[in-house]
């Protein structure tokens, strides 16, 4: 892989390399957050704050645990059964492992987009109206359904059509119907898993054009394999590596770093960091 180069970025928190990571208006603080399956821990020692209406990227090599930190934030581990999560995890100052709080109320405020678009085998309008259904919206459901529809850029491509199955779009469109879809229970952050890889370019930009747009509502964490993405759309980057103790024979994930994205991709602090964003490593 060729070096990423990255046009300057011009942003305040960007503009302060010895300062990178902005301070104040934090949706997460995690200090300390394992997380591990069982007997064996995936991640370690995770200390970071994500910042408010930031796109923030996990990078990192395959099996460092990026997805399981994704989880961590919205307690979708807890559906893993045997799944430990240690350390504190603070959504908006509460600690959202405490024991008055619901699990199923944090994933409704903190939604998760998958890498595989997973739309439901119903009509687009049901699609969309199931979240909002459930949780017993009693406003105009289809001034809901169009307005999550646009903010996903779905809606004029799908407003003729909304009693199609949701599974007869293209996989571009599925991806934004997922969005859309997690878009109309009215969330306040985004989580992705990867949510282009089972794209192709133009429909991934199609993605990233949508993902710019929503950060002025919506806090973003996005997990991807792909450096350019990370590059394009992220304005924080945690960058975390595998971490192999050989006499034990475990792999755990650890964060190496975590800073604004032009820091990391143009002048990173650690050689991990820059080994593994220039391609001489994972
Ligand atoms: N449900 C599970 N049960 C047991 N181990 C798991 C589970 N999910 C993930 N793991 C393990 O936890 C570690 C981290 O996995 P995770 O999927 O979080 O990594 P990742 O960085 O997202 O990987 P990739 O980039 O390949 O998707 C891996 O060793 C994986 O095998």
């Amino acid at each position: 892989m060729q070096q990423q180069v990255v046009a300057p970025d011009t942003r305040p928190e960007a503009a302060q390399p010895e300062s990178p990571i902005p301070r104040g208006d934090d949706v997460f603080e995690l200090a300390d957050v394992s997380c591990s399956y069982g007997s064996f821990t995936a991640v370690r020692d995770i200390s970071l704050n994500i910042p408010r209406h930031r796109i923030t990227a996990l990078i990192g090599p395959s099996g460092c645990g990026k997805s399981t930190l994704l989880r961590c934030l919205n307690r979708m581990n807890d559906l893993v059964p045997g799944t430990v999560v240690g350390g504190t995890l603070h959504y908006n100052g509460e600690d959202i492992y405490g024991a008055d709080i619901d699990p199923v109320e944090v994933r409704r405020r903190i939604g998760m987009v998958f890498q595989k678009p997973n739309p439901f085998p119903k009509s687009i309008y049901d699609n969309v109206a199931f979240g909002p259904r459930l949780n017993g919206f009693r406003g105009n459901l289809d001034d809901l359904v169009e307005e999550a529809l646009t903010r996903a850029a779905l809606w004029d491509e799908v407003r003729g059509k909304l009693k199609m199955s949701g599974l007869a779009l293209s996989g571009g469109q599925q991806q934004r119907l997922c969005i859309a879809r997690t878009l109309a229970v009215q969330p306040d952050v985004i989580l992705m898993d990867e949510p282009c890889s089972a794209l192709d370019p133009i429909a991934t930009l199609k993605i990233e054009e949508l993902m710019a747009g929503l950060k002025d509502d919506y806090t973003i964490v996005v997990v991807t394999h792909n450096m350019q993405q990370a590059a394009r759309v992220s304005d924080m980057t945690a960058f975390l590596t595998v971490n192999i103790d050989d006499e034990v024979g475990e792999r755990t994930g650890e964060l190496v770093e975590f800073a604004s994205t032009n820091h990391i991709f143009t002048n990173a602090s650690d050689k991990r960091t820059e080994d593994y964003i220039t391609g001489r490593f994972g």
